[in-house]
């Protein structure tokens, strides 16, 4: 295929750039514990400077593929699949969820909101950032949040977040993974202190599992 064609179909998000595909349990959040098929998605320029995939980032280096192929992919492994990235809002996710919809997929998303939603979701994850914040629409259809602590600030900017919510929205605070023998203690008395939040933690990195 030429790479005008390519270029156009990822523009349309008829093709994604596919970083790593791979069927796993959910580690965190609302979901943690059920077997799921991830599709990780390149392409990010929120710049979190802890990020966990910072390999994900530049999307010229993870091949557009055809959505069917993805989709193909993940319906053979789980009816539970997990959109996420790289920033999956990057893309136009409409062609990948009503193709996973069409298959009978439960279709969830890990996103930090910081662009338009697209496509359709079962279960949105919303994980905002302060150096680019989600777009307001997100807030009403949220179905949880996570937010990433790693300084006693984050616990104000949770705050900040919890607010604009729609109200069966559940909160998570998940301590940053370099940062957790510091913060997670400090998160253990937050949560006792403000019941309204719960803890998430990376559950799969202590499993060793993708
Ligand atoms: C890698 S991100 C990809 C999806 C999207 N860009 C986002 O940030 O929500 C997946 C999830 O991992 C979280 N995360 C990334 N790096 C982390 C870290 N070092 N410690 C804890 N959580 C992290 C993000 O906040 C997000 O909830
Ligand atoms: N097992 C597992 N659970 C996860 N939940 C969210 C993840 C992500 O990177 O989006 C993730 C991940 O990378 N692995
Ligand atoms: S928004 Fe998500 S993928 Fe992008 S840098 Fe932050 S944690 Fe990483
Ligand atoms: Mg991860």
């Amino acid at each position: 295929m030429k790479e005008q064609e390519m270029n156009e179909l990822v523009e349309q998000g008829k093709m994604l750039p596919l970083m790593e595909e791979f069927y796993t349990i959910q580690g965190e959040g609302f979901h943690k514990g059920t077997a799921a098929y991830f599709i990780r998605v390149g392409g990010c320029d929120v710049g979190c400077h802890w990020c966990d995939v910072k390999e994900s980032w530049n999307a010229k280096l993870h091949p557009p593929t055809g959505v069917e192929t993805i989709v193909g992919n993940a319906v053979k492994h789980s009816k539970t699949v997990v959109v996420t990235g790289g920033e999956p809002l990057t893309w136009n996710m409409e062609p990948l969820t009503s193709s996973l919809k069409e298959k009978g997929a439960k279709i969830h998303i890990e996103t930090s909101g910081a662009y338009p939603v697209t496509g359709t979701w079962d279960w949105i994850c919303l994980s905002p950032k302060k150096i680019k914040l989600p777009t307001p629409e997100i807030y009403q259809i949220a179905n949880e949040l996570k937010v990433i602590i790693f300084n006693k600030h984050d616990f104000q900017f949770a705050e900040e977040q919890a607010a604009q919510v729609n109200e069966n929205c559940i909160l998570y605070l998940q301590p940053e993974w370099s940062n957790r023998e510091k913060m997670m203690p400090l998160i253990v008395e937050y949560v006792m202190q403000n019941p309204k939040w719960k803890v998430s933690l990376q559950t799969h990195k202590y499993l060793n599992i993708p």
